[in-house]
């Protein structure tokens, strides 16, 4: 589904990805930890087109990506869910999850298809606090909220970045119920995160990285059994 193969992106001379490559298989969710500094994030932005790779291919169902803008990107169906969730503070939860669809919205046969009514469906806090504004929900809430914004624009492919960051135990748990929820309904998923326990219980397969790239991938279990792997890489 999608494919990075040998990219490197750059901060001006900052060479932060360093030949990166992996595939996120169709309908599956790969999880990329790493300590901070790692490059989770500027990964993450490599694909949506927000720091575009400088050298390196990344394609998307075949497809080259790298270099499109990221409107072009988001409407070929890759979601972003960003880190800090990014809630426009000055709209209502209804409005938050209107306005950014308007445009965008693509209906794909053999995919669920979004709107209104299946995000309340699966978030029903959201109906019931629909007119409140953004900024009044907690931390989950907001979470609930920022996914169901990316789930308006129709992906096929959904970029999570930190979904769990300053998230209540209980909220963070829920947040893996809901990733397994978006796997049943045909998404992919590439889930970047620092928490080892959420990515272990979400993800089909664990990427480890370090330095901007790649030092080690397996299942869960594998990763679980593997003190040495945790201890040098994650600080678990
Ligand atoms: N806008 C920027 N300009 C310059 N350097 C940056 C910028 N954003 C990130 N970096 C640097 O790039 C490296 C990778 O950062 P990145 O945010 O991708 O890491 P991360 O693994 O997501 O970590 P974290 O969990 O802390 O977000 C870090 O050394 C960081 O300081």
């Amino acid at each position: 589904m999608l494919k990075l193969d040998e990219v490197h992106t750059y901060y001006g001379n900052s060479h932060i990805l360093q030949g990166l490559s992996f595939e996120v298989p169709q309908g599956k969710c790969v999880a990329l930890l790493g300590r901070n500094g790692a490059g989770k994030t500027t990964t993450i932005h490599s694909i949506a087109g927000l720091t575009p790779p400088r050298k390196g291919t990344i394609t998307y169902r075949g497809k080259p990506v790298s270099g499109l803008p990221s409107y072009k990107i988001a409407r070929l169906g890759i979601g972003l869910v960003p880190q800090g969730r990014r809630i426009f503070p000055s709209l209502t939860i209804r409005e938050n999850l209107t306005v950014p669809a308007k445009d965008s919205r693509q209906k794909d046969k053999g995919h669920k298809s979004w709107d209104l009514e299946s995000v309340y469906a699966l978030f029903p806090v959201l109906r019931e606090r629909e007119h409140n504004m953004g900024t009044q929900l907690s931390g989950g809430q907001q979470q609930m909220l920022a996914i169901g914004r990316a789930l308006m624009t129709n992906p096929q492919f959904i970029l999570m970045d930190e979904p769990s960051e300053g998230l209540a135990p209980v909220m963070i748990e829920q947040v893996g119920d809901i990733i397994k929820k978006l796997k049943e309904t045909g998404l992919s998923i590439l889930l970047v995160e620092q928490n080892f326990y959420l990515a272990c219980d979400a993800a089909d397969e664990v990427l480890v990285m370090n330095k901007g790239q790649i030092v080690w991938k397996g299942t869960p279990g594998e990763l679980l059994a593997n003190e040495d792997i945790q201890h040098q890489y994650l600080g678990v």
